[in-house]
């Protein structure tokens, strides 16, 4: 298989402030993937404040509350807007890699009762398909070599540290928690080993978007 491409950049403003968005993609098998750059980040002696993000259409751009991504996506962006530095990996990996439609099965079966592992399971996926080794390759491309990474998940930090990337610190991101996807991120605690505060059906205080009551199902 090829190796990952830097194959086009420009400006992106977004309500975060101004972005690069920088553009990569397989030769062979045309996957893509996306970065969003502040500032000047390559072959800095400072770590740079970064965040891989896997794709997750529901949570980012259609509002779904079932997960945390979308408050995870406004964070991290916010953050690295707060420091004017920082790069966000746009991982194109949606559904933990499943693809959204297999998702939206993966969704059906835990409208009736089973948790977000044994959907996958019940499917024929692993727990979690993602590969995050292209993350490392992107950090690469774009001359970053040490990040403080803004995550719970454990896997990416050893993903990274492997390749080669220098994780000098982990930075929690504990956002969005509400009454549809406490037990979502419970499971991913108990299941996955991520680092997850887990509050109950409290809001979290740095939440912008959860400081109002969700209605009732
Ligand atoms: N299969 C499946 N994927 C889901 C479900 N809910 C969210 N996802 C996907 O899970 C992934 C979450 O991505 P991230 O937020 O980057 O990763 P994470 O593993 O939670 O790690 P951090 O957020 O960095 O702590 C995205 O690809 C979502 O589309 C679900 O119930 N089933």
């Amino acid at each position: 298989m090829s190796t990952i491409q830097l194959v086009t950049e420009a400006n992106l403003p977004t309500e975060f402030g101004l972005f690069r968005i920088v553009g990569f993609e397989f030769p062979d098998t045309k996957k893509e993937h996306i970065a969003l750059v502040m500032g000047d980040v390559a072959q800095s002696e400072e770590p740079i404040l970064a965040r891989i993000h896997s794709e997750c259409l529901t949570g980012d751009a259609l509002h779904s509350l079932k997960c945390d991504c979308g408050f995870q996506l406004a964070a991290a962006l916010k953050q690295i807007s707060e420091v004017g530095k920082g790069v966000l990996i746009y991982h194109r990996e949606e559904g933990r890699g499943i693809g959204i439609i297999n998702k939206i099965r993966a969704y059906s079966l835990q409208d009736q009762g089973m948790d977000t592992i044994e959907a996958n399971l019940a499917l024929g996926f692993a727990a979690d398909e993602r590969n995050f080794n292209v993350c490392a390759d992107i950090f690469n491309l774009l001359g970053v070599k040490k990040v403080r990474l803004l995550t719970n998940n454990p896997q990416k930090i050893e993903t990274m540290k492997q390749a080669g990337i220098n994780v000098v610190e982990r930075i929690p991101l504990n956002v969005g928690e509400n009454r549809y996807n406490t037990e979502y991120l419970d499971t991913k605690a108990k299941k996955m080993g991520h680092f997850i505060i887990h509050n109950g059906h409290k809001h979290l205080m740095d939440c912008p978007y959860c400081q109002e009551e969700v209605p009732k199902k």
